[in-house]
């Protein structure tokens, strides 16, 4: 037996905002990972857009030694989770390389939906959840009826919950203790076959593939010839190592550990998140279960400004979709847009993650379409087909019947708010399932179509109980439903890319309130832009943008150069996000102008 006494890898599961990144960050203080100055920004949230959307996106991993007050000094693997409701299934992805979990709840709000989904998603998977009390500093804060809920609502025991404040940093030896004593260590032989799970890849541009892995038996050390099971190419490690949080490299990596490996893969496809490591010579190993593949909730078009930029723009979604398996996309041409691809995402959030990735890091300028979940539609000839762009769907006279996707959601609300979040769902066309009084909260759930939950639910969802209602949804079924296909003409030619699919019986009033939205976010050009919206052959709203009657430049007075430059340059700039149809220049926001409709 090999001695993994002193390994602990361990995820920390909280809701947005409870402070896992502030403890994480107390405990690479503690354990002396970083100076001072290291520490002064938030390591862990770190690519660009986590940090100021303040969430953590995407699983990364530290390794830090503590010495306990045993004096024994712990090897703690710290795998970090994504908050968001959107991403939930990279959760489990981070669990499957843990034993135990730090369930961190905000000891001034309360316990949240999604720490409850993920709560079981640990549970399942046979981790040790160790509940732990954060932001003790606050007054507000309740540790007693926290505990309560902890227990009646997730059910496992608080008894032993540790109270503690990341801010302060009051109680979080208590946390790293209670770690070392409860979570147990990994298991596996140093010297059996390989056997590594890969948790998440990602493209260096220098290195090629990096992987993050978890060792579950055997050694992997420089030098040795790997591959990658599902792929079955023989590679040689340049070199593994672990983050502390900065990057250092080891001789080798054994069972139970986790650590970063590069075995010079330049193909992005050489390394799939959830595939099994081994050495090519005994390549016989078996694979380790992955983890369960994610469909995309929602779909929507994306075209490159300028077709030059075709070719990039797909090149950085393959390097994309290497650590992010939910991304989807495939060639999709529309007679409006020209060449783009059909992309679909987890949700809203990861679609405006993607692109801002997408625009930033590999400086792309795209067009979004209208966003829309995918259909199951029943042709009269007895064929089932899922229609994932609405301009691909079938004329009426060849559809027997419409399903949309229904989604299960779990709502947990303050008694006081309850009424705001039924109203909420019953507008949108949500059925009640299940309502249960948990002490000062309600856990209500409500059979929605995905539709209306993808869209702007979440959002109003918090609107509405002024932020402490908490949700957690997934994929329950497609059902009957009375739809169709709105267009938007423009100048009487229909626009592919416009065309949504509704409810009929909003379609009329959909129809017009988009129209005059589009109407507000058409500039106005040397012509009148007349904007249609029709069901079938039957237009249900028009509306025109009226031609332009002077030069914008001449409202510049006396001739002044510089603020007649610096309008021409805004304009120039504006344009980019624009895109030719027929003889009409339309930007970005109309495109997505029926996600600025009430519904
Ligand atoms: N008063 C108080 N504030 C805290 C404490 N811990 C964290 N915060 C604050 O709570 C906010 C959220 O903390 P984060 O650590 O970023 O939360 P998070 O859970 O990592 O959020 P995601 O990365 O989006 O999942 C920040 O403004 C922190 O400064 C605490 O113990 N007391």
């Amino acid at each position: 037996m090999t001695d993994l006494s002193h390994i602990r890898n361990f995820s920390i599961i909280a809701h947005i905002d409870h402070g896992k990144s502030t403890i994480a960050d107390r405990f690479i203080q503690i354990c002396g990972g970083l100076s001072e100055r290291e520490m002064e920004q938030q390591v862990l949230d770190s690519m660009d857009i986590e940090r100021e959307r303040g969430i953590t996106i995407k699983a990364q991993s530290v390794t830090l030694d503590y010495t306990a007050k045993d004096g024994k000094t712990y090897q703690l693997n710290f795998i970090d989770t994504p908050g968001h409701v959107d991403f939930t299934y990279e959760v489990s992805r981070s669990l499957a390389a843990c034993e135990g979990a730090l369930l961190v709840v905000d000891a001034a709000q309360g316990v949240e939906a999604q720490s409850v989904a993920n709560c079981y998603t640990a549970v399942e998977q046979g981790l040790e959840v160790l509940p732990v009390l954060n932001k003790m500093d606050l007054p507000q804060a309740e540790p007693e009826r926290v505990a309560e809920e902890i227990e009646n609502i997730i059910g496992i025991d608080a008894t032993e919950a540790v109270p503690c404040s990341a801010k302060s940093g009051m109680g979080i030896e208590d946390v790293l203790e209670l770690l070392v004593a409860k979570v147990p260590p990994p298991e596996g032989e140093h010297d059996a076959p390989l056997q590594a799970l890969i948790i998440d890849s990602w493209f260096d541009n220098y290195l090629g593939v990096v992987s993050l892995v978890r060792v579950t038996q055997g050694t992997l050390s420089v030098k040795d010839k790997i591959i990658a099971k599902s792929i079955g190419k023989a590679h040689v490690v340049d070199s593994v190592g672990i983050f502390t949080p900065k990057r250092v490299e080891k001789k080798f990596l054994r069972a139970g550990e986790v650590g970063f490996v590069v075995a010079g893969i330049k193909d992005i496809h050489g390394a799939p998140v959830g595939d099994t490591l081994t050495h090519n010579q005994s390549a016989d190993v078996e694979s380790l279960p992955g983890f369960q593949k994610i469909k995309p909730q929602v779909y929507a078009g994306m075209f490159p400004v300028s077709s030059d930029d075709y070719e990039s723009f797909r090149d950085a979604l393959s390097k994309l979709t290497l650590n992010d398996a939910s991304l989807f996309f495939e060639p999709e041409s529309s007679d409006a847009l020209g060449f783009g691809f059909r992309c679909g995402f987890l949700g809203m959030l990861h679609m405006e993650i993607i692109q801002e990735r997408l625009e930033r890091e590999y400086d792309l300028d795209l067009i979004t379409t209208a966003p829309t979940v995918v259909y199951e539609v029943v042709k009269n000839d007895g064929e089932t087909v899922y229609v994932d762009n609405p301009s691909k769907l079938p004329d009426n006279s060849y559809i027997e019947e419409m399903r949309e996707p229904i989604c299960e959601a779990s709502i947990l609300v303050p008694n006081e708010h309850l009424g705001a979040v039924i109203t909420l769902c019953v507008e949108k066309r949500g059925i009640q399932t299940d309502l249960q009084y948990m002490g000062s909260q309600v856990s209500v759930k409500y059979d929605l179509p995905m539709n209306e939950v993808v869209m702007d639910f979440f959002d109003r969802l918090k609107s509405v109980s002024r932020g402490f209602a908490s949700l957690d949804y997934s994929f329950s079924r497609f059902e009957a439903a009375n739809l169709v296909r709105l267009d938007v003409l423009i100048n009487s030619e229909r626009v592919d890319a416009l065309a949504i699919i509704v409810h009929r019986d909003n379609a009329q009033y959909k129809g017009r309130a988009l129209a005059e939205k589009m109407k507000e976010l058409i500039p106005r050009q040397m012509f009148d832009v007349a904007i249609q919206a029709a069901i079938g052959g039957q237009v249900v709203a028009r509306t025109t943008v009226k031609a332009l009657r002077k030069n914008v430049t001449a409202k510049c007075y006396g001739g002044d150069v510089t603020r007649k430059k610096k309008l021409l340059e805004k304009q120039k700039a504006g344009k980019k996000r624009m895109k030719q149809v027929g003889r009409v220049e339309i930007p970005q926001d109309a495109f997505l102008a029926v996600l600025k409709v009430d519904s």
